[in-house]
């Protein structure tokens, strides 16, 4: 019998479900961990205009601070690809 779940993107691990907000170079998803069934935002960088801006460094800078901060009131960033 045929499914009438619409079939949903995948980024490695994760499916992809609404848009929660948009920045200047990124979109941020709603995603689920199909392997846990845990829920995250997964923020998908647009490459061209990381790169037309000249962005790169600020976001690997912006990535390593999150890297370190363990706060209960700030978000916790689980990997970066
Ligand atoms: N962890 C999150 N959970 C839920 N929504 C989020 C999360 N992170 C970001 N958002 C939403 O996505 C939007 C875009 O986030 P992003 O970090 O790309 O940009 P920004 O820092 O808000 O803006 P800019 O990059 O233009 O300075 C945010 O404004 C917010 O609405």
């Amino acid at each position: 019998m045929a499914s009438s779940t619409p079939s949903r993107t995948r980024v490695r691990r994760y499916e992809l479900g609404r848009t929660l907000g948009e920045g200047t170079f990124a979109k941020v998803k709603f995603a689920r961990n199909v392997e846990t069934g845990e829920n995250v935002a997964i923020k998908i960088l647009d490459k061209e205009k990381v790169l037309k801006h000249k962005m790169i460094t600020q976001i690997k800078r912006e990535i390593s601070t999150m890297k370190l901060i363990r706060h209960p009131n700030v978000i916790r960033m689980f990997e970066v690809s």
